[in-house]
């Protein structure tokens, strides 16, 4: 962009906070982490990496937080190449990783005053930081516990705070409600929502929960197998899928699927069939309408129903139609190798 003095500025309150183009890593033993990641986090939004266990979302957030490195392509942060200036990359951001950073034996506000002194942070103003978090994330009375006593969700917030510390402009929260009950997970998505409001930060949160996506992010970019399959606000995302979502589970696996993939898609307002072994999804354009002749139909091929359901679409159905599977098949299909290289393979 020009300026009318005829020099080159970057347009800084436009520009993207994160910016991701085509990144690609392979873990040894030809394992496929990312395969062409793409993602831009517009400033001062939410933005939600939505995918289960293994679909590259944790690699992503390594990379563009500077943990990893890339075998290809490109990842430019708060305006800093991640790749040729990751020091200025690592100040202008927090993270909040999957496992904590804290140390259990410290109480909150020395963790909290040690990451403070880790950033140039001393005296008065170190301690107002201080104070100003665990007031915030509602630790003020624990602040002088140790935090191995801290329950689950204050250990969360804790980490929160730590990743605030120095008033970063973009925030990494990897897996933020992971393990947490649902009490303390409603707790971290208001806490998360707040703190979205303010000062203009960008969050780039990672989730494989469907609802934390749909609740927090302004956008959302769906993963599989280590790329982006769709994106966009999550309205939009179900508001493209038409009618509403018809589930039919079968008493058994039906074998021969093509001929009963072709009646039902031919049933008048069905579209999009896809039969899994017992499990059949629809959409319709009506669906209680469409059920007593999915289920006509079902019964002279003679696949016996065991239940049906009727849902207006959700994030799990934009998945399924996306990445051409269910989000829990799609964790499960994961969960047996991942299990495995958790023991073997050590740190992640
Ligand atoms: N250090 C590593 N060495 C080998 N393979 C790895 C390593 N880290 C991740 N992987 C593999 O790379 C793929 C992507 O993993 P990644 O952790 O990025 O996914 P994810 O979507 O964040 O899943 P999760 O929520 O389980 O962390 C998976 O198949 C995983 O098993």
């Amino acid at each position: 962009m020009q300026s009318s003095q005829g020099s080159t500025l970057p347009a800084r309150p436009t520009a993207p906070a994160v910016q991701a183009h085509e990144l690609t890593k392979t873990y040894p033993g030809d394992v496929t982490a990312l395969s062409g990641m793409s993602l831009t986090v517009e400033a001062g939004t939410v933005f939600g990496l939505l995918g289960p266990n293994g679909a590259g979302k944790s690699t992503t957030v390594k990379i563009l937080t500077t943990l990893a490195r890339p075998d290809s392509g490109t990842a430019v942060v708060a305006g800093h190449d991640a790749l040729s200036h990751p020091d200025r990359v690592r100040r202008a951001i927090g993270v909040v990783s999957q496992k904590s950073g804290a140390d259990p034996m410290a109480t909150g506000r020395e963790n909290l005053q040690l990451q403070g002194r880790l950033y140039g942070l001393r005296g008065a103003e170190l301690n107002r930081r201080v104070d100003e978090l665990l007031e915030r994330f509602d630790l003020a009375g624990a602040g002088k516990r140790q935090v191995k006593g801290y329950s689950g969700g204050m250990q969360r917030r804790l980490d929160v705070a730590l990743g605030l510390v120095h008033r970063p402009e973009v925030l990494f929260l990897d897996e933020p409600t992971t393990g947490l009950d649902p009490e303390a997970r409603t707790a971290m998505w208001d806490e998360i929502a707040r703190l979205a409001g303010d000062e203009g930060l960008t969050i780039l949160l990672t989730t494989h929960y469907l609802e934390e996506a749909d609740r927090l992010a302004e956008r959302i970019a769906i993963v599989d197998r280590g790329r982006v399959v769709v994106e966009g606000t999550p309205d939009a995302l179900k508001g493209e899928l038409r009618g509403d979502a018809v589930h039919l589970e079968l008493r058994a696996p039906t074998q021969d699927t093509g001929p009963l993939e072709a009646a039902l898609a031919g049933l008048p307002g069905v579209h999009e069939v896809l039969i899994d072994g017992r499990r059949i999804s629809v959409r319709a354009e009506d669906g209680a309408s469409a059920v007593p002749a999915l289920l006509a139909t079902l019964e002279r091929a003679g696949a016996a129903v065991a239940a049906a359901t009727v849902a207006r679409p959700s994030l799990d159905d934009v998945y399924l139609r996306y990445a051409g599977r269910r989000f829990s098949e799609a964790e499960a299909a994961h969960d047996a190798p991942h299990a495995e290289f958790a023991t073997a393979g050590g740190a992640r």
